[in-house]
């Protein structure tokens, strides 16, 4: 399995939970996996031959977490093309908002847009369907890590 990179956005710490429950499973499962705190983040473009998970709050109106807003727009523009990049995506929301998941969403269409292949469906997680998120991503990963440990066998 290939080195998976964590990186995360959070207001209020659901979603930084969620990451730190997600590298703890990843590597009890035996997976080398690196936690990017946010702030390490300013020059951090994903390498392409290991896999990238993002796990994003949503603020405002739709929009990203500030301790993740200025990768984002780093990577926006400053990334290079990114065809061999494998990510996936989980977005912590409110459903009661007309913009659900927007932070999420955000990452997952600037990734596409790169050339970046998502492994497997976007998790969005509803604040109004649960109070415990790392359990429907612990969940998720679950399905997740097959398909990711076959993607890391085609990079090489
Ligand atoms: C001020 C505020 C604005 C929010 N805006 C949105 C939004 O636009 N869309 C959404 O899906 N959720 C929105 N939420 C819900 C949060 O994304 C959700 O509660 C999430 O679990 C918080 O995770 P965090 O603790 O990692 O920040 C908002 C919450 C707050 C307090």
């Amino acid at each position: 399995m290939k080195k998976i990179n964590i990186v995360f956005g959070s207001v209020y710490g659901s979603a930084q939970y969620v990451a730190e429950t997600l590298d703890t499973a990843l590597n009890d499962a035996g997976c080398q996996v690196q936690l990017w705190q946010p702030e390490h983040l300013s020059d951090f473009v994903p390498p392409e031959d290991e896999l990238l998970l993002v796990v994003t709050s949503t603020t405002g109106d739709g929009d990203l977490p500030d301790n993740i807003a200025p990768w984002f727009i780093m990577m926006k523009d400053r990334a290079p093309y990114l065809p061999e990049l494998h990510y996936a995506v989980i977005g912590l929301g409110d459903s009661s908002y007309d913009t659900f998941c927007g932070g999420g969403k955000q990452i997952d269409a600037l990734l596409s847009e790169l050339g970046a292949k998502r492994v497997g469906e976007r998790l969005d997680i509803d604040a109004c369907e649960t109070m415990e998120p790392e359990t429907e991503a612990l969940q998720w990963l679950k399905k997740w890590l097959p398909l990711a440990d076959s993607v890391s066998q085609q990079i090489g």
